[in-house]
């Protein structure tokens, strides 16, 4: 998940992370996951379960961070770095509410992936920078309805922190193959999606081809 994390020769300046419903049946959603990552380069997975208890957690870890893992595909774990680590995950995501960055990356080691949920702020990015994690979330940057969104990014802060600053930066929040454009031209380093690929009428493999396309569109225009 760091900058360029080689997953092919020379890898996209932005690519996608894929984030999990917020309910599954592991078993039955191993063979959507396996299709998502069989159909185009994808960075990282995260398992995003809600309202779930922590057997259940483990158990979808179990099942699907081999998936991910066989593929060269990181596998992150939402709001449990005790799980995570636990489970053998490559790393956590952690938001304003949950574990601070601090414990979590003492939980889970240096080698870890330890993100932080920025919401729309310079501020909070730039203490998580600071504070050694491994990527910023920005978002939401469009209307979603797999989550209340409390707070509305916009691609300016793309460009601000990716011109300032080291640390790669996840746009998340509404994002589709229509209207992905300006995020990467505005620097984002990863796409974070639930529903353009998970609801895609076509399969989580179409999702996946449509977002690979245009991102790949969206910077061949901008390098003209
Ligand atoms: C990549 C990414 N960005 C943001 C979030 C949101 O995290 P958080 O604010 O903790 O909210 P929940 O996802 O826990 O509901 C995320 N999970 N992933
Ligand atoms: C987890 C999360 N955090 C901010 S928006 C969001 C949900 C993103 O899902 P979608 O890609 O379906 O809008
Ligand atoms: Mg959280």
């Amino acid at each position: 998940m760091a900058k360029g994390k080689p997953a092919q020769a020379e890898p996209p300046a932005c690519r996608l992370y894929l984030v999990t419903p917020p309910a599954l049946e592991p078993a039955a959603f191993a063979p959507l996951l396996r299709e998502a990552l069989d159909a185009g380069d994808v960075a990282c997975v995260q398992l995003r379960l809600k309202d779930c208890s922590e057997d259940d957690i483990r158990r979808a870890c179990d099942l699907l961070r081999p998936i991910a893992q066989e593929r060269d595909v990181a596998f992150i774990l939402n709001d449990h770095p005790r799980l995570a680590r636990e489970t053998g995950c490559d790393g956590v995501h952690v938001g304003q509410q949950d574990t601070p960055y601090r414990e979590a990356r003492k939980i889970l080691g240096n080698d870890a992936i330890v993100g932080v949920t920025c919401h729309d702020s310079r501020h909070l990015a730039m203490i998580a920078g600071e504070e050694g994690a491994d990527y910023v979330a920005f978002g939401a940057f469009f209307p979603t309805t797999t989550k209340t969104a409390e707070y509305k990014a916009e691609p300016e802060l793309l460009s601000w922190w990716s011109e300032l600053m080291e640390v790669p930066c996840v746009a998340i929040g509404g994002i589709t193959a229509d209207n992905c454009a300006p995020l990467v031209t505005a620097g984002a380093d990863f796409l974070a999606v639930v529903n353009a690929v998970w609801g895609h009428p076509q399969g989580p493999g179409a999702g996946v081809r449509a977002l690979n396309a245009a991102i790949e569109a969206a910077l061949a225009g901008s390098t003209g």
